[in-house]
């Protein structure tokens, strides 16, 4: 079994007598790349603040790389790698310079580590471009090379993408494939911006409001976001044996309201019809779905 680098347990954070976060439990496992999911004021950044120490525990329990007592947290946080916020990068610096200035400030060991990094993020040909001609995408990457600077274990990111065009996306995105793939580095990596965190996370927590509504690996969702006919009835119940009976489908599920999800037989909606009707079942719709990140959120933020 893979082992837990990261467990918080029944937190809750309040700011001014507004919860934050409440009661939220999550575990992230070696390896992973864990999307945080949520839209804005979700409690995403909160919760990195905390893992980080940036910000008071004030409820709740974090078990870091398998310690709990806070002196030992502290200790552990050295083997996190975190981009909150941007870092204070001079911008009359280059990219080197820039990361040779913090080696020295946080006491890592070796100057070779700069030239490593900025060949992992895919800025070691900037040369002589200061920091203030920088892309936002150049920007970002080199921010998650100051976070891996001391080769963490655990790489925390807070929006990573935001405000990047889609060649700084994909650029960021192979950025955190690779580092992810060749250093075995767990990623905790918080975004609004669903499908693209479709592309890269393992398994997402899904925040709303201070809540986490579920933890789901990829796996698991990409069971539950499929394509599929949401057939409305009047009788859900003889539907279904006339589902069976006489279109022979065993692949499908009742849901609330009269609702039954049938994952076969997408294009016989047609015959579907005519058998509810002529076995006298009322038909309110049969409509093709498709389920993805976005509309899965969507469902369990409503559903709530
Ligand atoms: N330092 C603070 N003081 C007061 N309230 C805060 C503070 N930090 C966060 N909050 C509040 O806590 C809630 C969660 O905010 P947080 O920044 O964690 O959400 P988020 O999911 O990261 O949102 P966004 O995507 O907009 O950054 C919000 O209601 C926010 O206003």
């Amino acid at each position: 079994m893979k082992d837990i680098v990261l467990e918080m347990s029944n937190i809750t954070k309040v700011y001014n007598g507004v919860k934050a976060l409440d009661h939220v439990s999550i575990k992230i496992k070696r390896g992973e790349v864990y999307g945080l999911v949520g839209n804005n004021g979700a409690g995403k950044t909160t919760l990195m603040r905390l893992i980080a120490g940036q910000t008071e525990l004030q409820e709740g329990t974090i078990k870091l790389f398998g310690e709990t007592n806070e002196v030992m947290i502290r200790t552990s946080r050295r083997r996190m790698g975190v981009l909150i916020e941007e870092p204070g990068f001079y911008k009359n610096m280059t990219a080197a310079e820039n990361l040779e200035y913090f080696r020295i400030q946080f006491g890592i060991p070796g100057k070779e580590v700069v030239s490593e990094v900025l060949k992992e993020v895919g800025l070691e040909n900037t040369g002589k471009k200061k920091y203030k001609q920088f892309s936002l995408g150049m920007k970002q990457r080199l921010g998650i090379a100051l976070a891996l600077l001391h080769t963490p274990e655990l790489l925390i990111l807070d929006e990573p993408i935001n405000g990047l065009d889609p060649a700084g996306i994909i650029e960021v995105r192979q950025t955190l494939l690779e580092i992810n793939k060749r250093r075995n580095t767990t990623i905790l990596i918080a975004s609004h911006i669903l499908a693209e965190m479709a592309n890269i996370a393992t398994t997402y927590g899904f925040l709303s409001n201070g809540k986490l509504l579920e933890e789901i690996t990829a796996a698991e969702l990409a069971e539950k976001c499929s394509v599929y006919l949401d057939i409305i009835v009047d009788d859900p119940k003889s539907m279904c044996i006339l589902l069976e009976k006489e279109m022979h489908y065993k692949n499908f599920k009742v849901y609330p309201n009269q609702h039954i999800h049938l994952y076969e037989g997408l294009e016989e909606s047609n015959r579907i019809c005519e058998l509810a009707v002529s076995n006298k079942i009322g038909v309110v719709g049969i409509v093709r779905q498709v389920v993805n990140l976005e509309n899965y959120y969507m469902s369990i933020v409503e559903g709530c």
